[in-house]
């Protein structure tokens, strides 16, 4: 079924992103809104809070600088609705109203921000799962800090990572041989090139919301999602 569906390079990734804003009229905060809600039902249809190993339900979800990060933000808010207890590092914020709302947001509903990255042996122990919102589909070069920091500590815990739409630092078309290896992937419109190198157990693709005549024009040939759901497993 999902055999068929374009990898995209890119290029391609931020044309189709570009199109949806320009030609679609979509905003911003629309596609956020729900890109981020399928990344939080993604994680609960692959670690339901039956199956998580801590008393606690706790998540560490961790935004980079971009809209990767801005979908970071609202699946930690959606996650904490579904009953889930987010954690939110967000070292680098964009002066912009759309950030700052969705960080407010956060806040009002009690969900924490640390104010530095916690070592590899603090992760292993507080949290179920790592939420990677870092980077999406514009990561491009070597990292810079403190993200370099924030991802080698990554790679030391032993908490299994879900990657929003690529796995963070990995080149988008070419992966990476020493980086993150998540344990989950959600594709966002559809799967980068890099994700055919994905090893981990769960691949989802989210954010249903591309118009037909889009799909089309680059050949998506995105699988059916099941009734009404915002997710499908790969
Ligand atoms: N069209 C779509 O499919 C949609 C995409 N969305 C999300 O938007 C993401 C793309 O967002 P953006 O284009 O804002 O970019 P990203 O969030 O991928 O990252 C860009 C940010 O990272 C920084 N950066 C890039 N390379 C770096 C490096 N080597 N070291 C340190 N910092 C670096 C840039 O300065 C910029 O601040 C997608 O991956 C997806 O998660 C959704 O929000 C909405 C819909
Ligand atoms: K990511």
């Amino acid at each position: 079924m999902s055999h068929n569906i374009k990898y995209l390079g890119q290029e391609e990734a931020q044309h189709i992103d570009e199109e949806l804003f320009s030609e679609y009229g979509f905003s911003v905060d629309q596609l956020m809104e729900l890109a981020g809600l399928s990344c939080a039902t993604a994680v609960t249809r692959a670690y339901p809070l039956s199956s998580l190993l801590k008393p606690r339900p706790s998540l560490l979800v961790i935004c980079g600088p971009g809209n990767n990060g801005g979908d970071g933000l609202v699946c930690a808010r959606h996650l904490k609705l579904f009953g889930y207890e987010p954690t939110v590092l967000y070292p680098k914020r964009p002066n912009k109203p759309l950030f700052q709302g969705l960080t407010t947001q956060c806040e009002k509903m009690e969900v924490p921000f640390l104010t530095e990255m916690p070592e590899a042996a603090v992760i292993d122990e507080a949290y179920n799962l790592v939420i990677d919102a870092i980077f999406g589909f514009s990561f491009k070069g070597a990292v810079r800090e403190p993200f370099g920091t924030i991802l080698d500590t990554l790679k030391k815990s032993t908490v299994p990572i879900a990657s929003i739409d690529i796995p963070s630092g990995w080149d988008v078309e070419q992966g990476s041989t020493d980086g993150l290896q998540p344990d989950m992937l959600i594709s966002l419109t559809a799967p980068k090139k890099s994700a055919k190198l994905f090893r981990g157990r769960y691949h989802f693709l989210g954010g249903r919301f591309v118009p037909p005549g889009l799909e089309k024009k680059y050949d998506l040939n995105l699988p059916q999602y099941p009734g009404t759901d915002c997710v499908l497993q790969l």
